[in-house]
């Protein structure tokens, strides 16, 4: 096999993303990659490289390791004035403490998210998988399933998140995917558009009979209303695209009770969609769907329900999402006054 390894110039390109998305430790282990890999055929510059990893290292609240660059630099560079007050404001400033000051060993907050991304978690013990299952469903006994159940499998138990397999056809799924291309935009979150999602999408009306029938089978499979469900939204991620740790729902009246997200593709690499609060990964099958409640029956948000959609590192992601809200199942999904449920 080819030994493929990143030359020190585009490390340095990937260490100034992440720094100015203000993520300083990993901008931090980029440029201390860049210079362990510089060589004399670089074109990054010494000084510039030296400068990042103290700031970057400064940003992250390592005082000794910002002082150690800085002075690194001094040395190349003596005469410069602009580090020598660096230097001395390194020294002198009362630097903030962090959770984790040991700048060589990544432990943000998303840690979690990061490492399900990376297929280093699995908490699919044993005794866990045993309470999982498979089967075939009626939807409940709904007619237009009963000689054609769909096949139903339990990914996990709490929340229960259940993947149904064969839902679309490749041939509804191009069809769909060529009447969303032209139309595709940016996504936003609730405040706009956001470095935490980076993909774009489209609401796709029901005048398409393919727009039409997805939606019919949706309601059959999970016995819910669509009367104030969403539109269709469909969704590509190309290199690199993702949805950074999120809930779909808030605590609003008639908020999204339900997502269900069908896979329109396999990704080569990455692109799960993960829950960090629990530790699942559930891996994109080309025309399989995941579905889950987003809220208890009381009608609180389920805070285990948070989920992301992992970077895409090869390959390209297409999802369909199906975002059904709250009005209209009132007999489908009885409430419950209860704190527990
Ligand atoms: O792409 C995924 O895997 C998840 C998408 C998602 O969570 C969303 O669009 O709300
Ligand atoms: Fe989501």
């Amino acid at each position: 096999m080819m030994e493929m390894s990143l030359s020190a110039d585009k490390a340095y390109h990937v260490g100034l993303v992440a720094y100015y998305e203000n993520k300083f430790q990993h901008a931090f282990l980029w440029f201390l990659y860049t210079l362990n890999t510089l060589t004399e055929y670089s074109t990054t510059n010494k000084k510039d490289l030296l400068h990042y990893l103290s700031l970057s290292a400064y940003r992250f609240g390592s005082q000794h390791v910002a002082i150690h660059f800085c002075q690194q630099l001094l040395n190349l560079d003596p005469t410069n004035d602009e580090v020598k007050v660096q230097l001395s404001l390194y020294r002198h400033h009362h630097f903030m403490r962090t959770s984790n000051s040991d700048i060589f060993t990544l432990n943000t907050e998303s840690s979690k998210y990061e490492a399900l991304c990376r297929g280093e978690v699995d908490e699919r013990t044993s005794r866990r998988q045993r309470a999982l299952s498979c089967r075939y469903s009626t939807g409940g006994g709904n007619p237009r399933l009963m000689y054609a159940p769909v096949k139903e499998e339990v990914e996990w138990d709490e929340p229960r998140i259940i993947r149904y397999h064969d839902i679309i056809s490749d041939r509804e799924i191009e069809i769909l995917k060529n009447i969303s291309r032209p139309l595709l935009s940016r996504s936003v979150t609730k405040g706009g558009i956001s470095k935490i999602r980076t993909s774009q999408s489209v609401f796709l009306e029901e005048g398409n009979t393919v727009v039409a029938r997805v939606n019919q089978r949706i309601a059959n499979i999970t016995g819910l209303s669509m009367e104030s469900a969403e539109h269709l939204q469909v969704q590509n991620y190309g290199i690199g695209g993702r949805y950074e740790p999120h809930y779909d729902a808030e605590d609003n009246e008639n908020e999204r009770i339900a997502t269900f997200l069908i896979y329109m593709s396999d990704v080569e690499i990455g692109g799960a969609t993960v829950f960090p609060k629990v530790g699942v990964s559930l891996k994109p099958k080309m025309g399989s769907a995941v579905f889950w409640y987003n809220l208890h029956k009381n009608g609180n948000v389920d805070l285990n329900t948070e989920h992301a959609g992992c970077p895409v590192l090869r390959g390209n992601k297409w999802v369909a999402n199906k975002w059904i809200h709250e009005f209209g199942q009132e007999f489908r999904r009885p409430c419950s006054l209860s704190y527990w449920e």
